[in-house]
């Protein structure tokens, strides 16, 4: 097959029109509305935003390349077993919507981690963004590469050019747009995204002999998995590490980054934002059922023939665009659209992670420095950082190239070795009044020292196992022996290592908290009346409602202060007219808090 002649003048449109229009959507909100000449319109997008396409923004964030050719690999290879992450989905978005969406909008911040400083202090809130925006540039690079890689690899496109490319086209209309552009492009890039998913199915269902034919070799061929409930933490993927971990990463992912708070804190109001989460749901079950499907059907093309030995790359990565543009070729339009919805998904992501790193890098290292700077300069900056944000992450993506390892899989790992750890602050600062921020710098430093200890324990101790040649093997024993004598302790750490990469987020998480709460006890513990109304919700004391009441305030510090504090608190979020002695109560409250938090008291000053 020449797969290069598959390509005819309406794909060339098609992907054109795909980069035409999203250019036009950023020219569009460049010029109109408020002309992104405020933080305010280019950030936040004027906190105006509606439920649907928030919704399908929410999905588009972390749905990218990596995701639509990963996941039909993953099928094709394992089987349905990764199919069950769908039932993380639920607590994965109830909980985001019922307790991080209600304390961030309550807040009225800007940025997640504005949230670490009221809670804990500035040195928190600044690791807390570090970490955010070293995990956000290297999923870019691998969110920008993997498109480009695999069809380098299926049709000769030229794969820096295509990196190129993408990088530059997002970066504009990044830029010239605003948050209003973004979230408006993911809306159109997900429709473009299904359709692309969906074409592929139908038409390779067809070639492959109708749904009963494909059904009938996937089952044969042993792809259909029941539920597995094989409690091994080191088993890849069972119902546990899917939908319990699932939920973790789903959790560091929903609840607690930066783009997806950023949406949240852009809808009209909290009830808007909590009903864009709900239909998260239906959406993101579908997007995961088309790519599963996508991987049976490519399952039942090949049965389980491996036709990797045709390609120059022995990736399963790339064997799904190859399967693509061999269903697709001659049916002109189809590839071209396939193209663009792998393009789709990737700009949509890479738009979102500009944008939010442009908001945490302005929000939580800049702002706080230079408080006076004039509102046309910070937001001309902003346009800076986005602009160089899209240029470090061309840099990234070579960093990419030079790893190599199934894309899912890494884009997942960095989920849950960067991402999982700062979920865990979040956490230890919400449910734990305990916890202070000696405790919560020390958790993060050691949550992510332990992650980044088991991440690439496992990358060096794994990449041995599926070498099959002899003469790897001494490699693999000499890696081995380095390793056990670098610890001395080979058998149990080896276990450690071969944890399931789906347990990553939970585990980091909950490392941060034990060492958070530990290092909080030994220093002294903050007391609840010392804590900032607002950042805290009391799960404790819900999971403990059948305490009687003097054991739980003593157990889970629910005071009624705490509460009518917040509750006060979104009264004045919601601009309700307050009496005379409930404004001087706040006015005091505001100086007792004043030194914490400077943003926050400044937004209940000016609402007062
Ligand atoms: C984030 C999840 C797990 C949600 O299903 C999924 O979208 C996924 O596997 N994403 C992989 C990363 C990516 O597509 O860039
Ligand atoms: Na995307």
């Amino acid at each position: 097959m020449h797969i290069y002649s598959i390509f005819t003048v309406i794909d060339y449109v098609i992907f054109a029109v795909l980069l035409a229009a999203s250019m036009g959507i950023g020219l569009y909100y460049a010029l109109s509305g408020g002309r992104q000449r405020t933080t305010q319109e280019f950030l936040m997008a004027d906190r105006s935003m509606g439920c649907l396409p928030v919704s399908l923004s929410l999905i588009a964030s972390f749905q990218s390349a990596v995701a639509i050719i990963g996941v039909p690999a993953e099928i094709y290879t394992h089987g349905t077993q990764y199919w069950f992450i769908g039932c993380a989905y639920i607590l994965g978005l109830l909980i985001p919507a019922h307790i991080f969406i209600p304390v961030f909008y309550r807040l009225r911040v800007s940025s997640a981690y504005q949230y670490l400083e009221l809670r804990f202090s500035k040195a928190v809130r600044i690791c807390g963004t570090l970490t955010f925006i070293f995990q956000m540039v290297i999923y870019m690079g691998v969110c920008v590469y993997t498109p480009a890689f695999a069809l380098n690899a299926v049709t000769g496109f030229e794969l820096w050019g295509t990196v190129l490319a993408t990088g530059l086209v997002c970066t504009l209309y990044t830029t010239l747009g605003g948050l209003k552009a973004v979230i408006w492009t993911d809306v159109f890039q997900t429709v473009v995204m299904f359709a692309g998913q969906l074409a592929v199915i139908v038409v390779g269902v067809q070639k492959t002999g109708g749904v009963a034919d494909v059904w009938r070799k996937v089952w044969e061929g042993n792809r259909i998995s029941g539920l597995d409930l094989n409690p091994d933490p080191t088993e890849r993927h069972t119902f546990w590490t899917l939908g319990v971990g699932g939920v973790f990463l789903m959790l560091s992912l929903y609840g607690v980054n930066q783009a997806q708070v950023q949406r949240y804190l852009s809808s009209r109001t909290e009830k808007e934002a909590v009903r864009s989460c709900y239909m998260v749901f239906p959406s993101l079950q579908l997007a995961l059922a088309l790519s599963c499907v996508m991987g049976l059907v490519m399952f039942a093309r090949y049965c389980g023939e491996d036709h990797s030995d045709k390609l120059a790359s022995s990736s399963r990565d790339a064997m799904v665009i190859y399967f693509v543009m061999d269903m697709l070729h001659g049916l002109p339009g189809l590839p071209g659209l396939f193209i663009a919805c792998l393009f789709s998904a990737a700009l949509s992501t890479i738009s979102s992670a500009f944008n939010s790193l442009a908001t945490v890098t302005m929000e939580d290292l800049i702002k706080p420095q230079y408080p006076a700077m004039t509102e046309a300069r910070a937001t001309l900056l902003s346009k800076v950082l986005a602009m160089s944000y899209g240029l470090l992450c061309l840099a990234m993506a070579y960093l990419t190239h030079l790893m190599g390892d199934s894309v899912l899989q890494v884009a997942l790992k960095i989920f849950g070795m960067v991402g999982g750890p700062i979920l865990g602050l979040f956490c230890l600062g919400m449910f734990f009044p305990w916890a202070n921020s000696i405790g919560a710098l020390v958790g993060l430093c050691v949550g992510l020292v332990v992650a980044f200890w088991l991440g690439i324990g496992s990358i060096l101790t794994r990449s041995t196992r599926p070498l099959p040649l002899e003469c790897s093997a001494n490699v693999t024993i000499a890696i081995q022996t380095a390793i056990s004598l670098f610890f001395s302790q080979p058998s149990g750490l080896k276990r450690f290592y071969s944890l399931s990469y789906m347990w990553y987020s939970g585990f980091n998480c909950t490392t941060v908290i034990l060492i958070g709460l530990i290092i909080s006890f030994l220093t002294g513990p903050t007391k609840e009346e010392d804590v900032m109304p607002g950042t805290l919700y009391p799960l404790l004391g819900k999971l403990f409602c059948f305490l009687p009441e003097h054991l739980k305030k003593k157990l889970c510090c629910v005071t009624p202060l705490g509460q009518t504090v917040s509750e006060k608190i979104d009264l004045i979020a919601k601009n309700l007219p307050l009496n005379k002695t409930e404004l001087v109560y706040f006015s005091s409250l505001c100086k007792k808090f004043s030194q914490k938090c400077n943003s926050a008291t400044h937004h209940l000053y000016i609402h007062i």
